[in-house]
């Protein structure tokens, strides 16, 4: 490289890779903005539909542009036969997120789906996707039990609607209000891992459910959207608020990561975890189990006391999940509900500027050498 030094970024680190005009997060201030709006607002004023239209359409929708926006995604939610069969064909004991992944490529294969894209009508795909993915997670998640799918219904708004399918019953209000508002904290986060994901994908021309589908096995990890649930687990492990003080120690001690603490962009808090507190210590309130929030509690103020590190908002959104029912493999295929509204927004964004993603690296491996044939290799027998 013309003898210069060369910085590598791990993980790239501080590197801004293009322009956006969907989300900024503002560390400083522990802010996020979605399209100029603060998420904390949103999140209280606004219906989860409201803020997909807003990351997908550009601008928070009138009446009458949300009457057509919840139509469309109410016709769009039943899914085909072909796709319930890929779910009921799935392995035993499979993960939801490995379902959803499967499902929505196999989504990019059929009808409305299929082919290729520009970035207007891009937007009309990702609504479809938008409605697709929780009559998927709810079908997957009752045929793991052994249930028959619940049909999606149309006279439901989308969080009812999830709750309708996954149990056949709709929770109070309380509930329904802090799961609608999850849904627009986890819609939307800047360059994470995931939406640079789906950004790398489109940047090849290549369709939505391809940049949607690696996308979601991005969101699946656990230092990233798979600490919801990983959340969940250790919270089960401890087990009682008396544990936990020590078993964050011994953790720490072992060089382990605690799960929900930490971010690459915020170093002194997450923008999100004061609203999602919020609605958590509402839905224990509203069905009367603290369990969670006090173990939640101790293992908080024992990383603050060690490490000074923040928790990030899986760490109140998993515990609420559980709260309302959810298994905890539900957790990310839930944010991936949600998320999809920001991936397909990015994906528009990408299309309507792109230029190949393509970085550099820095290369460690052998220097230059000669092919050796295969017969002056080894004395073994040749294949
Ligand atoms: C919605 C979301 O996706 S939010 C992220 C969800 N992910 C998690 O909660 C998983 C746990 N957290 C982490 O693994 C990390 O904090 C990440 C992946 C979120 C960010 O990673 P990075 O920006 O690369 O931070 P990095 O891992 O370098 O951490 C810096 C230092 O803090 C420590 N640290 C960071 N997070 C944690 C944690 N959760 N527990 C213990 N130590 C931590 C690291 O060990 C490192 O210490 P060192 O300098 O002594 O080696
Ligand atoms: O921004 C990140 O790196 C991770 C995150 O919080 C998110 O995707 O919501």
């Amino acid at each position: 490289m013309d003898g210069q030094a060369i910085r590598v970024k791990k993980g790239l680190e501080g590197v801004v890779f293009d322009e956006t005009a969907i989300s900024e997060v503002i560390a400083e201030r522990q802010m996020l903005l979605y399209r100029g709006y603060p998420v904390a607002e949103l999140a209280d004023r606004c219906s989860f539909e409201e803020v997909a239209y807003l990351l997908l359409h550009g601008d928070l929708p009138d009446r009458e542009q949300l009457g057509a926006f919840c139509d469309r995604e109410r016709r769009h939610r039943p899914i085909d036969e072909g796709t319930i069969a890929l779910l009921r064909s799935s392995p035993p004991g499979h993960l939801p997120m490995d379902a959803l992944r499967t499902a929505v490529s196999y989504l990019g294969m059929t009808g409305p789906l299929r082919g290729e894209e520009d970035a207007v009508g891009i937007v009309r795909k990702a609504e479809l996707l938008l409605a697709a993915m929780p009559t998927i997670v709810a079908a997957d998640s009752r045929l793991r039990k052994g249930e028959e799918p619940i049909p999606p219904r149309d006279d439901l708004p989308f969080s009812e609607n999830f709750f309708h399918m996954c149990f056949g019953k709709i929770p109070s209000p309380e509930l329904v209000r802090a799961f609608d508002a999850s849904l627009t904290l986890y819609a939307e986060h800047g360059f994470n891992a995931s939406s640079f994901t789906a950004r790398v994908v489109a940047s090849s021309l290549s369709d939505l459910c391809s940049a949607v589908t690696a996308a979601i096995g991005s969101l699946k990890g656990p230092l990233h959207g798979g600490a919801n649930e990983a959340v969940m687990r250790m919270l089960v492990e401890i087990g009682s608020p008396e544990r936990a003080r020590d078993w964050v120690l011994a953790a720490l001690a072992d060089r382990r990561k605690i799960m929900g603490f930490g971010h690459r962009v915020y170093r002194s808090g997450d923008s999100r975890v004061p609203t999602m507190k919020r609605y958590r210590d509402r839905v224990a309130a509203a069905v009367g189990d603290h369990r969670w929030i006090a173990i939640s509690d101790v293992v908080e103020e024992t990383m603050r006391e060690r490490t000074g590190i923040p928790a990030n908002l899986d760490f109140p959104a998993g515990p609420t999940y559980a709260l309302m029912g959810f298994d905890s493999a539900l957790f990310t295929p839930i944010f991936a509900m949600a998320r999809v509204a920001g991936w397909c927004a990015h994906v528009a964004e990408q299309l309507a500027s792109n230029r190949i993603v393509r970085p550099l690296g820095a290369y460690v491996g052998p220097p230059e050498r000669e092919v050796v044939p295969l017969e002056e290799r080894g004395t073994g027998p040749l294949p």
